[in-house]
């Protein structure tokens, strides 16, 4: 891909994960991505690695190929607002991350039949780690499949019907933020059976990196790799059972569909 240019409009938490994973895989050099924000200089580390850097949207719409659109959707109507003119539906693929705004609703504003790829990744991109979900309403087979390979090489990437994009959200995006607490709270317990916090930290994460990856390189279910941890009237029993009774599952699957309801109104919100 080392004849495209990305320009990442709204460069914050995910635009500078997704920059980072793009080097990293070798999907494009730093001089091949342009990133914008209103305030500038605060890519001035970046703007050093040789990233292009710029608060004029329009100019990086004008160089690009892909344009990634990674604001806020408060944000999403003044940049579209912005960038409408230097848009071309025969050139330019758009990407969006923006969490609850579809395809649709992006042609609509922009009263134009420009293709579209939504995509939710995660931060985990930034290590390319990421789990992505794409999908589309208007884009061809071609497009979409350069937008896979773009993200099988910063992670997993599946496509799913757009209709599943604010769950995508939720369980995967919001999810890493899930998971982090989980690990926090366990080395926080860690801490209180006697860990240095520093210690207990590396430990916790260890012991939720293996756990996943018995799920993802066993191809097992969780229930399964719980029974082997599990010894008749033994510790991990009496731990477990102790955190469903103060409603650890519950609380995991009413978070998850409450970040999924607010992912579906966050556009409209605005
Ligand atoms: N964070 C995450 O894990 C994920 C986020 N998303 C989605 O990605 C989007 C961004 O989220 P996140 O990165 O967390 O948010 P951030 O607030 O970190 O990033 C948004 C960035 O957009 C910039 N910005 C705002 N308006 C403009 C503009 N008109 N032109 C150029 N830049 C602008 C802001 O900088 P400045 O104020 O300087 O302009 C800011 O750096 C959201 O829509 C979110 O739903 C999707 C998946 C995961
Ligand atoms: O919290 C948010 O709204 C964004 C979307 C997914 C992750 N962060």
């Amino acid at each position: 891909m080392d004849t495209k240019h990305i320009s990442i409009l709204g460069s914050g938490n995910i635009g500078l994960s997704l920059a980072k994973g793009l080097v990293k895989a070798a999907i494009l050099p730093e001089k091949n991505i342009t990133l914008t924000r209103r305030n500038v200089a605060a890519l001035s580390n970046y703007a050093e690695l040789g990233f292009n850097t710029t608060a004029n949207n329009p100019q990086a719409v004008a160089q690009a190929d892909i344009v990634v659109l990674a604001v806020l959707p408060q944000q999403l109507n003044k940049l579209l607002d912005e960038i409408k003119p230097q848009l071309n539906p025969e050139r330019h693929l758009l990407i969006s991350v923006i969490s609850g705004v579809s395809c649709q609703d992006i042609c609509d504003y922009l009263q134009m039949n420009i293709q579209v790829v939504r995509v939710m990744p995660n931060t985990a991109i930034a290590i390319a780690q990421s789990m992505t979900c794409i999908a589309t309403s208007n884009a061809s087979e071609e497009n979409m499949k350069l937008v896979k390979d773009m993200f099988d090489t910063v992670g997993v990437s599946i496509y799913i019907n757009e209709e599943l994009m604010t769950s995508a959200t939720a369980l995967c995006a919001c999810g890493v933020a899930f998971f982090l607490r989980s690990i926090r709270a366990a080395s926080q317990g860690g801490t209180e059976i006697g860990f240095h916090a520093h210690d207990a930290l590396k430990m916790a994460a260890q012991t939720a990196k293996g756990a996943a990856d018995l799920l993802l390189q066993l191809a097992s279910h969780p229930e399964q790799e719980i029974d082997k941890v599990t010894s008749p009237k033994g510790c991990t029993i009496a731990g477990l059972n102790e955190m469903e009774h103060n409603g650890f599952s519950s609380a995991m699957i009413k978070g998850i569909k409450m970040s999924a309801e607010k992912a579906g109104v966050l556009y409209k919100e605005d």
